[in-house]
């Protein structure tokens, strides 16, 4: 089993011809809500290929019954989704037309969720796999990760959005799972930076390390090897939740007992057809 400790957001996302620039105003189509947040896109991924839990929080308001239901279509366990006084998280997304997004995030109500829910819901779901994101408090990501290595479990973590982390938490990553704006972050390093240095010095704070390049490859770094696996080259149509999708399905796929190369060769194609589509069409 999977258990996915993370963020539930409604989004709202208008598609544009190209983002705006400071002071400016363009005109956007496609006005949609979507189920989203880091946590539920990652859970859903995962749970196509493995029992899947989600542990975090919902508001008290239409939003939470859209997320909890979709979780739950999707065969999510979500019997650890707290419900919480009050608004559930929402993200704003402004998608351009080459596919790439911004995105604001609204935590509301997966601020929240409190370490001590994380603890007891691990508890009760015992997971071979913890996987969390960074759009909960940092006290909510330490707990999962103590969690984890106090009971010798796989923890994988996807440092998103960047903050500065602890390296404590850093420390348990197995894998690190992050794109190359993400790594640069963590590995200190200028843009331009050689990747194999990014990758070497990724490797002194974690165990093993999963960079996602979008059409580029992916790579994939251990003690023993990097490697830069391939990618299937797609029409690029919107790039949001990929990184999650690739996130839940390596997550589950590694609790299967499989391997990091292959399960990052599988999760990397999973994600391009992800990128390959509209959100309301997958
Ligand atoms: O990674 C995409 C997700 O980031 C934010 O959490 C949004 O809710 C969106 O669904």
């Amino acid at each position: 089993m999977v258990a996915v400790v993370g963020s539930l957001n409604l989004d709202l996302t208008v598609v544009v011809a190209r983002a705006p620039e400071e002071g400016e105003t363009v005109l956007g189509r496609h006005l949609r809500t979507y189920p989203g947040g880091k946590g539920a896109n990652q859970a859903i991924g995962a749970a196509r290929l493995a029992p899947t839990a989600i542990v975090g929080a919902v508001g008290s308001d239409h939003a939470a019954d859209v997320l909890r239901g979709v979780q739950q279509r999707a065969g999510v366990d979500t019997s650890h989704l707290r419900t919480t006084p009050g608004p559930t998280g929402r993200a704003v997304i402004i998608v351009s037309d080459d596919g790439q997004n911004r995105i604001v995030v609204v935590p509301e109500a997966n601020s929240l969720l409190k370490a001590e829910d994380v603890t007891t819901a691990l508890d009760a779901l015992d997971p071979a796999v913890v996987l969390t994101q960074l759009e909960l408090l940092p006290v909510v990501t330490w707990a999962a990760a103590q969690w984890a290595r106090d009971h010798d479990r796989r923890f994988v973590l996807n440092p998103s959005p960047v903050i500065d982390l602890d390296e404590y938490v850093l420390a348990g990553a197995d894998p690190l799972v992050l794109n190359e704006q993400e790594a640069l972050h963590y590995a200190g390093l200028p843009a331009g930076a050689p990747f194999d240095e990014i990758v070497t010095r990724l490797l002194e704070q974690v165990r093993t390390v999963v960079i996602t390049r979008g059409g580029e490859d992916v790579v994939v770094g251990t003690e023993d090897a990097i490697e830069h696996l391939r990618v299937p080259q797609v029409d690029v149509v919107d790039t949001t939740g990929a990184g999650d999708h690739f996130a839940g399905t390596l997550a589950a796929l590694l609790g299967t007992g499989e391997d990091l190369f292959a399960a990052a060769r599988r999760a990397s194609a999973d994600a391009a057809r992800l990128v390959a589509s509209r959100r309301s069409d997958r």
